[in-house]
């Protein structure tokens, strides 16, 4: 008879989102235990978007050396992935100890192992020992996985995890997808010396972006040699005596060493049993109302696995989770999102926040498109190209913001604080922001 342990909250999933609840229930005086089945601090510091900003600082560094290239600067840099890969080893490796110090420093309790429902209050953990988990109340932050592809030869592709984790960055990769990882895994392959192949099934890159803007972002990747095969699929990837072959659905075949598949992500709902806790969920995730209470009232859902129509980004893992912990602290209001910028770290960086740029115009907002190249922030660096898009209301205030450039992930940070206080030109200039810098220019965007 497996041990049963009993707490006020249980959180299942220590990623972000969990952790980040637990620390607000733990300091309100509740007892919680956290359950993880794999690594403490789930997918972004462990194999996500730390590791992967480790990654790019070795390529921003080699794209400013590059930028000034024969205009102020000479010689050549190139990028140790061997060196840069033990880099950012020394950093996740130390990620799932330092987490569970800082649980246990923080009094929270912690289990290890996959854990599913048994009944509405009871869970299952298969670590070591089976150890049962009972709790008042819940919360589901069990993340996302990389998606599957159903080709002959998908037991071939690596997905983003086994990049991240490369011994030897081989002379040529295949990507298959146009999303987030798509593009970023693309930049870093291609500055590390690899000839990139983007194989996108569809007609256009990042969708939900601003296409003007992911036209630049191309123009951007062509230029660093990354070839992108539109509205084309791989069919069959297929070992060779040395290497592997893609199959591309117009019948041609690339020989590779290397084949990353990213197709999306699908949530760790699957795992646990939701059936047995009355909790309904489906392909978009675990379905919760505005309180992010599931069908089972004890139940909450947040981060990448609740299907808010949010992005599946950190910071609104961490929101999320903060808000149901708050709502089973006793807080009673509809949850309610802040402006939420999102960044692809590619080469350039494309970054977005708010109302959508590139709808604006057609309902009624007025829309400034700048080329910012020229400005003396990027001629002082030698940036190829930086060009913002901003949506401003009726009353002058910035309601959106579309962003590329090597700085873009600053600068979105900027427009979502003026998108979130309200501000209009007079509130910026009344500020004084260090010059020459991204933020000192702010004014000019209205
Ligand atoms: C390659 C990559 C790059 C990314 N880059 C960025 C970025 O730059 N910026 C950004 O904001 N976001 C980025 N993201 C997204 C970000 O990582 C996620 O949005 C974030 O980690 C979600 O947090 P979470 O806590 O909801 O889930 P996760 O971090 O996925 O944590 C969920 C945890 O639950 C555990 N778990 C699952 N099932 C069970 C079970 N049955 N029992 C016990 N434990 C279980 C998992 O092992 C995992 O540790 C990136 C993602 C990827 C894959
Ligand atoms: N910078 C960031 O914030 C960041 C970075 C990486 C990942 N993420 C998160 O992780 C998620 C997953 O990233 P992703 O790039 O895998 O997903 P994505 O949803 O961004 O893109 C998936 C891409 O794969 C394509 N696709 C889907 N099925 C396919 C198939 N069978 N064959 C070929 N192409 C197919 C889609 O058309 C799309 O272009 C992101 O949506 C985001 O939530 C965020």
């Amino acid at each position: 008879m497996a041990e049963t342990l009993h707490y006020d909250v249980a959180i299942i999933g220590a990623g972000p989102a969990g952790l980040a609840a637990a620390e607000d229930i733990v300091a309100a005086g509740k007892t919680v235990v956290l359950i993880e089945k794999y690594l403490w601090g789930g997918t972004c510091p462990n194999y996500g978007c730390d590791p992967k900003k480790i990654l790019l600082a070795a390529v921003e560094a080699k794209e400013h050396v590059e930028f000034l290239s024969g205009d102020g600067v000479d010689g050549q840099v190139a990028i140790n992935w061997e060196s840069l890969m033990g880099r950012k080893m020394r950093f996740t490796e130390a990620i799932p100890e330092k987490t569970v110090h800082s649980l246990d420093a923080n009094g929270i309790a912690h289990v290890y192992g996959a854990a599913h429902f048994i009944n509405s209050d009871t869970v299952v953990v298969h670590g070591d020992e089976d150890v049962e988990v009972q709790a008042t109340d819940w919360i589901l932050t069990v993340g996302q996985r990389p998606a599957e592809l159903d080709i002959p030869g998908a037991e071939l592709t690596i997905d983003s995890e086994t990049f991240l984790s490369l011994p030897a960055m081989p002379e040529d990769v295949v990507i298959i997808g146009g999303g987030y990882i798509a593009v970023e895994f693309a930049s870093i392959a291609a500055a590390a010396g690899a000839q990139v192949h983007l194989v996108v099934r569809g007609s256009e890159l990042l969708t939900g972006f601003d296409e003007a803007f992911v036209d630049t972002l191309l123009d951007q990747l062509d230029d660093r040699g990354i070839r992108v095969y539109f509205n084309t699929e791989v069919t069959e990837v297929a070992k060779t005596d040395d290497g592997l072959n893609a199959t591309l659905s117009f019948g041609s075949t690339l020989p590779t060493k290397l084949v990353l598949r990213a197709v999306g992500r699908v949530g760790n709902n699957d795992t646990l049993a939701l059936e047995n806790a009355g909790v309904e969920d489906d392909i978009h995730g675990i379905n919760v109302d505005e309180f992010l209470r599931t069908s089972n009232p004890h139940i909450y859902a947040a981060g990448d696995v609740a299907n808010t129509s949010r992005p599946r980004i950190t910071t609104v893992g961490y929101y999320e989770a903060r808000y149901a912990a708050s709502v089973i602290l006793g807080h009673d209001e509809p949850i309610t999102y802040p402006a939420v910028p999102v960044v692809v770290y590619g080469t350039p960086k494309l970054a977005a926040v708010g109302v959508p740029t590139q709808y604006a115009e057609a309902d009624g907002y007025s829309v400034r498109d700048i080329d910012m190249t020229n400005w003396f922030t990027y001629y002082r660096t030698g940036e190829p190209a930086a060009r913002a898009k901003v949506v401003l209301d009726a009353n002058k205030k910035l309601v959106g913001a579309t962003v590329l450039s090597a700085h873009a992930d600053e600068l979105i940070n900027y427009f979502t604080e003026a998108i979130n206080n309200k501000d209009g030109y007079q509130a910026i200039r009344d500020r004084l922001y260090a010059y020459p810098t991204p933020a000192s220019d702010l004014e000019y965007f209205f």
